[in-house]
């Protein structure tokens, strides 16, 4: 198989089989702190296990080069991972859904998005994704991920046969 796989606008509606889409532009909120902030409440869902710990990371990451042949990806079966743009920039994401739990993924089901300057996204738990797509050097992302016991993230590599590419426009 050898395909260039479409780049989609990121949308919550899109991104529901993968996670959530952090913005607070067509989302409800609610007024705090005596009208002067509006909430855009639980916009992303925090997900753990039991022995799980929620923590806070910065990622910088170097822009990958394009056009990226996607060779792997990776899940984090103990809990969400979430990336949050720190300087407004636009990035790439690849995923794949959840499946039947195994340790494959049908490389017709992959799909690829861009977040724009006012998206982050948080995968669930067990969604496949690339490691972070930025479009600039040492860009930076907040990370909200799970620390804990045990190996939180598998990666699977495609058969050599696979040829799934991103191009930038
Ligand atoms: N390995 C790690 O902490 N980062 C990846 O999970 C990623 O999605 O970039
Ligand atoms: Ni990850």
């Amino acid at each position: 198989m050898i395909k260039t796989l479409k780049i989609e606008p990121l949308t919550k509606e899109a991104f529901a089989p993968f996670g959530d889409v952090i913005e607070s532009v067509g989302r409800d909120h609610f007024m705090i702190n005596n009208g002067s902030t509006e909430r855009y409440h639980n916009v992303g869902e925090v997900q753990l296990d039991e022995d799980g710990k929620g923590i806070i990371s910065i990622f910088r990451a170097k822009m990958l080069e394009y056009p990226l042949q996607v060779k792997m990806l990776e899940r984090h079966p103990f809990g969400s991972q979430s990336f949050i743009p720190l300087f407004g920039h636009e990035f790439l994401l690849v995923v794949a859904p959840v499946g039947d739990g195994t340790m494959n993924i049908d490389p017709e089901t992959v799909r690829c998005f861009r977040a724009n300057a006012r998206q982050g996204v948080n995968y669930h738990r067990n969604v496949w994704h690339h490691p972070i797509m930025a479009l600039r050097d040492d860009d930076e992302f907040l990370v909200v991920d799970r620390t804990g016991p045990g190996n939180n993230c598998d990666e699977f590599f495609f058969d050599d046969s696979i040829k799934m590419t991103v191009e930038l426009d």
